[in-house]
């Protein structure tokens, strides 16, 4: 549906953004991922069209129709939100006449049905949010552009963001930037890495899980002291980690029933043996901190 060719930004001699590539499949959505100054605003801005590349192109089948929620919205303190949102539909192109109805439908399904006369200078940040992402989607973009959406929320008010995405999901392309591991694993077709302007990495999660996610087994001991007595008896190449033994998954190492077979005479101080591999915060840290 898009392709991002090369995309770059440069401010100066500083690098915002430096030859960044990637595609969004119709009807999927993606996760951008980076650090504070990673270049995800830059890139999202470009793509919404509100900042000119200094290099490289954005290629996408329909223009219009693009839905984009800035990381800090802003808002008429004075407007009603029915009012504020009246003006984003007409902005974005929809008839006086349908602007009206559709405004009002949009705040209905953001949960906003009861304070649509309501001033948006008196929301709470959760409601404010909600506000943003409705005039995101008010004209039924067929690509939404999100900038962090959820970073400011209480874990209440993520939940229902993210709620409501993965009900827009069914029907637009979605490219939101997050620095919320957690988000990004439970609504993610695609991941993109971003550090220091470049991307670092990307792929489907699983795809990115099954390149770094190091699969290994866990013995948790009672105490630091039986997790280093049993590494010291069982020279397998094992990790002390506090009072656990990490054991590597793969070739060359004991699997489970040896591992299990060996704890039997040690029983009395495993407290559990389970399967792991890395969470996607730990694969994102191995990542950009390689680079
Ligand atoms: N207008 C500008 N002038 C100069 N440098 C800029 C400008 N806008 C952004 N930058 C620089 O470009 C880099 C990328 O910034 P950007 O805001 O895109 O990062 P980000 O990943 O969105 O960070 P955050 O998570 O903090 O929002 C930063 O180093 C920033 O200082």
């Amino acid at each position: 549906m898009l392709i991002a060719e090369n995309l770059t930004k440069r401010y100066g001699s500083e690098i915002a953004v430096g030859g960044v590539s990637f595609r969004l499949e119709e009807g999927t959505s993606t996760a951008l991922i980076g650090p504070n100054g990673a270049g995800k605003t830059t890139t999202l801005s470009m793509l919404a069209g509100l900042l000119k590349p200094t290099a490289g192109t954005v290629d996408w089948e329909a223009k219009s129709g693009i839905g984009f929620l800035p990381q800090q919205p802003r808002f008429f303190p004075w407007l009603t939100a029915l009012e504020f949102m009246e003006m984003a539909a007409k902005i974005s192109g929809v008839g006086a006449k349908e602007a009206r109805r559709q405004s009002e439908k949009t705040l209905e399904f953001v949960g906003l049905g009861t304070a649509m006369h309501k001033k948006a200078g008196a929301f709470s940040g959760g409601m404010k949010q909600r506000l943003g992402l409705a005039q995101a989607i008010v004209h039924q973009p067929k690509l939404l552009l999100l900038d962090e959406p959820v970073s400011a929320l209480d874990p209440t008010g993520r939940r229902e963001i993210m709620d409501l995405l993965k009900t827009l999901q069914q029907q637009t392309t979605i490219l939101y930037s997050t620095h919320i591991l957690n988000d990004a694993e439970e609504m993610t077709d695609q991941l993109l890495f971003m550090q220091a302007g470049k991307l670092v990495e990307q792929g489907s999660l699983a795809e990115v899980k099954q390149r770094h996610a190091e699969p290994s087994i866990r013995i948790r001991f009672k105490d630091a002291r039986e997790a280093a007595a049993f590494l010291e008896e069982n020279r397998w190449k094992a990790q002390a980690a506090g009072a656990s033994v990490i054991v590597p998954d793969g070739t060359g190492s004991p699997g489970m029933e040896e591992i299990l077979g060996t704890l039997v005479p040690r029983a009395a101080a495993v407290v559990g043996v389970e399967r792991q591999s890395a969470t996607l915060e730990e694969i994102f840290l191995k990542v950009v901190g390689a680079k």
